[in-house]
């Protein structure tokens, strides 16, 4: 019989032997070592230890989308250059690959994900890669492929070699039976979208590893998230994003939902901080391993009223996307985010007036140093 095959067996037998009840982190990741895709000589992984005094070595996946960029530098910032690694299946900009570390990374592919985390000694995993809402309704199957598959294999990877790993969810992780206003960290979740269905997974599958095999896994739900110099990736909160380019290029914007749709949105800043802040919290003040974050909520009627404040003549108009507009209006109108606030001390820096202004500061000295050129 191959030897992966004897490896399974011998897992099964030792999960289905009664009082094992394998409840200690180390039998666990024994447990995950029996794994087929583990070979044996991988055992001494478990072994190498990272000090909390040195630096983590991280790796970030799918980190060309809106939001790994940043994270990079504010990490390049905290860790050094060279500790952290921004992977992604495409092509980097001349800028992103000479800011920095960037390797290839196609998290369906699990021996290359190996290989990285083996070779460079990666501590920290933040895992970005995913399709979110409206592009995952567009091609299931991928969206099915990259936010389950491919996070069946982070979870493997980063449970072998004892990471401490980040995975961000989502409001949409909550659907049309979830309490709206506000929606709690705890209550039902019956999203009906794959990206949301693919969430819930991963945040259960998440903080099931963490209680049986020990994972530090950690995992915050971002609302949407507003940046001036990304463009995201194709969401039901992208217009929030896209308003603020076209009131600066044209003075008019075309929004794909109802004005009064009500969604909590963050500026970048303070996600990405929160992202950090929880990667670095002791674990004894982690309550649990799946917050809700919050900043602001607002409708796109009250997002134009803010920017009218500073251009007066910004036209809005509406032009529905069906597709969005259902899931918007199954999503959270409002996020609670108490336990974050109380256990790490989760605090954000923009409101609406501070975010409009900095996003059209932003966008308009870009716009103006591109008209000078
Ligand atoms: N941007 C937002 O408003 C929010 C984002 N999030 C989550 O944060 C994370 C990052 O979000 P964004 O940067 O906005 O996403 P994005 O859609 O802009 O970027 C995702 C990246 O994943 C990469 N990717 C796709 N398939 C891959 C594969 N097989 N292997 C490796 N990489 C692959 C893509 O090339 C892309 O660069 C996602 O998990 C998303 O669900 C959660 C809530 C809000
Ligand atoms: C809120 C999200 O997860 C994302 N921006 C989306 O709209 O799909």
């Amino acid at each position: 019989m191959p030897l992966a095959r004897v490896l399974t067996k011998a897992a099964k037998q030792a999960l289905l032997t009664p009082g094992c009840g394998c409840q200690t982190a180390a039998i666990a990741v024994r447990t995950i070592s029996f794994s087929p895709r583990q070979v044996t000589s991988d055992a001494s992984f478990h072994s190498v230890s990272f000090s909390e005094t040195d630096h983590p070595k991280v790796l970030i996946t799918g980190g060309l989308g809106q939001l790994g960029v940043g994270l990079a530098k504010l990490l390049r910032k905290r860790f050094g250059n060279s500790n952290v690694i921004l992977s992604d299946i495409r092509k980097p900009s001349t800028q992103v690959f000479h800011s920095g570390p960037f390797i290839y990374s196609d998290i369906l592919d699990y021996k290359n994900l190996r290989e990285i985390v083996v070779n460079n000694r990666i501590t920290w995993l933040v895992h970005y890669s995913a399709l979110l809402s409206a592009v995952g309704e567009a091609n299931v199957p991928l969206a099915r492929a990259v936010n389950i598959t491919g996070l069946h294999n982070i979870l493997d990877i980063a449970a072998e070699h004892g990471l401490r790993l980040f995975v961000p969810s989502t409001i949409g992780a909550f659907g049309p039976t979830s309490p709206r206003n506000p929606t709690p960290d705890l209550c039902i979740q019956r999203p009906r979208t794959i990206y949301g269905v693919s969430k819930v997974h991963a945040e259960l599958m998440g903080e099931y590893y963490h209680h049986r095999y020990g994972l530090d896994f950690r995992c915050l739900r971002y609302p949407g998230i507003i940046s001036a110099d990304s463009q995201p990736g194709g969401g039901t909160t992208d217009y929030a994003v896209a308003i603020f380019h076209d009131a600066i290029k044209s003075g008019k914007f075309e929004c794909n939902l109802k004005p009064d749709t009500r969604l909590p949105m963050m500026y970048i800043d303070d996600c990405l901080r929160a992202t950090l802040e929880i990667m670095e919290a002791p674990a004894d003040q982690l309550s649990m391993r799946t917050y809700n974050i919050n900043a602001m909520s607002f409708t796109p009627e009250e997002l134009a009223t803010e920017i009218r404040k500073q251009l007066p003549d910004f036209e809005i108009s509406y032009n529905l996307d069906q597709v969005r507009q259902a899931i918007a209006d199954s999503w959270p109108m409002n996020f609670d985010d108490n336990n974050a606030r109380n256990d790490w001390g989760w605090k954000h820096d923009y409101d609406l007036p501070e975010l409009v202004t900095t996003m059209l500061n932003y966008i308009g000295s870009e716009s103006r140093i591109a008209r000078a050129n």
